[in-house]
């Protein structure tokens, strides 16, 4: 097990440069975050609308009424370069976007009426505090990002200071690293007094944690994860969602993964190239130059951190990459760019898989329990999910946590096995039909297509959708029952026309920005009886299935969705993501 960390030793924020970005974990904001956040997030968020442009009302309106009184030419134009200053302070964050929830949790705690008259006086980026600057103070909660939150001393005035690796009930003396708007990040100086019924810091199976930008958790029990993970989807609902109380379900406790460490099937670390002022003989004897940085980025920071073993990923993984270290450094001078390494745990694609798949199939063979590693990303890769067996681009989409998949699979499962029992008991027409909407390599489609008479899966990967092809084919489901096709997930409601909406499942999982306004105008024109959403993002979720939900509000019976059930699903222990899974059904 790797050292733990002293917390005095914890990482020194500082700024990420544009180019950051590890679209796979969460990371803090930066400075002038809240546009480039947006994309810097991940890659597919997209705008959902025009942002809302913060002008202070000062200078403004009132101002140049008042200055329009003394009518000098003077005064226009001092009142002109006002509104211009005015007009560069960046819109609000993107809807739904982790600069906008952490905004959102910024209003909570501030107070609504507090955040928009210091936002009306144009003082939203006017921080009490200069960077460097040490202060103690105290964290509230953990917010959805998972850092820990505190209100600014009463001094300063209405400001929030957010500190990665805290908890709430802490005091913590930190150091400002940097300021945005109505907040600033901090790093821990120290923990003044911890909250040890959250913290044990012995948890912590990473030497780089609190470093590097992957974990936020380690230091917290899987029990206090999976309620904070739980917290994360109470909050979206409410803000997101814009339902009623009375139509958000009680939302089941979050799904532990059966793996905590060691779970992660896909990494993607890397490495720059030598720079200018390297030396040859720097690497001499197989010796790693300092400048030689292979890993991960430094939280927040645009700058690579040099890191030799990853404990979220699986240990098959770790070894390849180990070794590949040690190549990458004997040969560093031949790179002339820097590199982006893929690495995907594989059972072993040595192995023949329609053999494998012939009945009898033996699950404890060795082509089914030989793991391989693969860092070539046009190479297929292959995984069991349950029975069922699937191949794909080790480049291309597939979850990456193997452990906690047929958990996932199975709830959605059982739950549309319910839909169909209380709809035979009520005597209407079986549930017959499943569309999976966003289906990758065919993973729901073709887990659920026992239940159903015709599957149909659509998306936009042509490469996903070969796979998707062939995994059919290699679990013995005949063309006949089931089809993949190419395109935008909102075309499928013109090819599924021939599919009665009254007896259809559709599934849902898209990218993090979730579902666009046309994908959803046409699924509630088809409206299929049950809907399945499952996203990695619970915020832009809970947009989705308030706006589902709201499009149909006020129709005939049957005619109505009702959101049943909404669970969380720990796909990334020791960061804070979580995947939501909601059942709606027509009523
Ligand atoms: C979160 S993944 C889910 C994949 C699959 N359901 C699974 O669990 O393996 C989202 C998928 O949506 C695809 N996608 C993104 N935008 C799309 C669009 N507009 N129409 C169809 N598919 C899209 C991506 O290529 C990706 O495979």
């Amino acid at each position: 097990m790797s050292t733990v960390p002293d917390i005095a030793s914890i990482p020194k924020t500082r700024p990420l440069s544009d180019s950051d970005n590890d679209a796979e974990v969460p990371a803090l904001k930066k400075p002038r975050l809240e546009k480039e956040n947006v994309q810097s997030e991940s890659m597919d968020v997209e705008s959902t609308g025009t942002p809302e442009v913060v002008i202070g009302l000062e200078g403004m309106e009132g101002g140049s009424k008042s200055k329009g009184n003394t009518n000098t030419a003077n005064g226009k134009q001092n009142s002109q370069k006002k509104r211009d200053k005015k007009k560069k302070e960046p819109p609000l964050p993107e809807p739904c976007s982790p600069g906008d929830v952490l905004y959102q949790e910024i209003r909570e705690l501030l107070g609504p009426d507090v955040v928009d008259a210091v936002t009306a006086r144009g003082e939203a980026f006017k921080s009490p505090f200069e960077k460097g600057e040490e202060v103690e103070v105290d964290i509230e909660f953990i917010g959805s990002g998972g850092n820990g939150v505190a209100k600014a001393p009463s001094s300063k005035g209405a400001w929030v200071v957010v500190v990665p690796c805290t908890v709430q009930k802490e005091k913590v003396k930190v150091r400002i690293a940097w300021n945005e708007r109505l907040h600033s990040t901090a790093d821990i100086v120290e923990i003044i007094s911890p909250n040890t019924e959250l913290r044990d810091d012995s948890r912590v199976q990473c030497k780089y944690f609190g470093t590097c930008g992957g974990c936020q958790y380690q230091m917290l029990s899987s029990e206090t994860q999976l309620d904070l993970k739980r917290d994360v989807i109470v909050k979206a609902y409410k803000i997101y969602s814009k339902l009623p109380e009375s139509s958000i379900p009680t939302i089941e406790s979050t799904v532990e993964s059966p793996l905590l460490y060691n779970y992660r099937t896909k990494l993607t670390p890397h490495f720059e190239r030598a720079p200018k002022y390297a030396k040859k003989s720097d690497n001499e004897g197989g010796k790693q130059p300092d400048w030689l940085k292979i890993g991960f980025n430094v939280l927040n920071v645009n700058k690579t951190m040099d890191i030799e073993e990853c404990p979220i990923a699986t240990a098959n993984i770790n070894q390849k990459y180990k070794e590949d270290r040690k190549e990458i450094v004997k040969n560093i001078f031949n790179y002339k760019k820097g590199v982006s390494l893929m690495y995907r745990d594989s059972l072993d694609t040595t192995f023949d898989a329609e053999k494998m798949m012939e009945p009898p199939v033996d699950k404890l063979s060795e082509a089914f329990t030989k793991q391989v590693c693969i860092s070539n990303q046009k190479a297929q890769a292959r995984e069991l999910v349950g029975d069922y067996l699937f191949e794909y681009e080790a480049g291309g989409f597939f979850q990456n946590n193997n452990s906690v998949l047929p958990l996932l699979v199975d709830h959605v499962r059982s739950h549309i096995r319910t839909s169909q029992e209380d709809l035979e008991k009520a005597s209407q027409p079986p549930l017959t039909h499943l569309v999976d909407t966003y289906c990758g390599a065919g993973l729901f489609a073709i887990t659920l297509s026992s239940l159903f008479e015709k599957v149909s899966g659509i998306e936009l990967s042509a490469s996903s959708i070969a796979s998707a092809k062939r995994n059919a084919s290699l679990n013995h489901i005949p063309t006949s029952k089931i089809s993949f096709q190419s395109g935008d997930a909102f075309n499928i409601f013109a090819t599924v026309s021939s599919f009665p909406a009254n007896q259809t499942v559709v599934v849902i999982d898209p990218p993090r920005k979730g579902c666009d306004e046309a994908f959803i105008k046409q699924l509630v024109g088809f409206r299929p009886k049950v809907v399945v959403y499952v996203s990695c993002n619970v915020h832009t979720q809970a947009r989705d299935i308030g706006d589902i939900i709201r499009r149909t509000e006020g129709d005939g019976e049957g005619q109505r969705y009702r959101l049943e059930t909404l669970r969380g699903f720990d796909l990334f222990p020791q960061t804070a993501h979580v995947e939501g899974v909601a059942l709606l059904r027509l009523y």
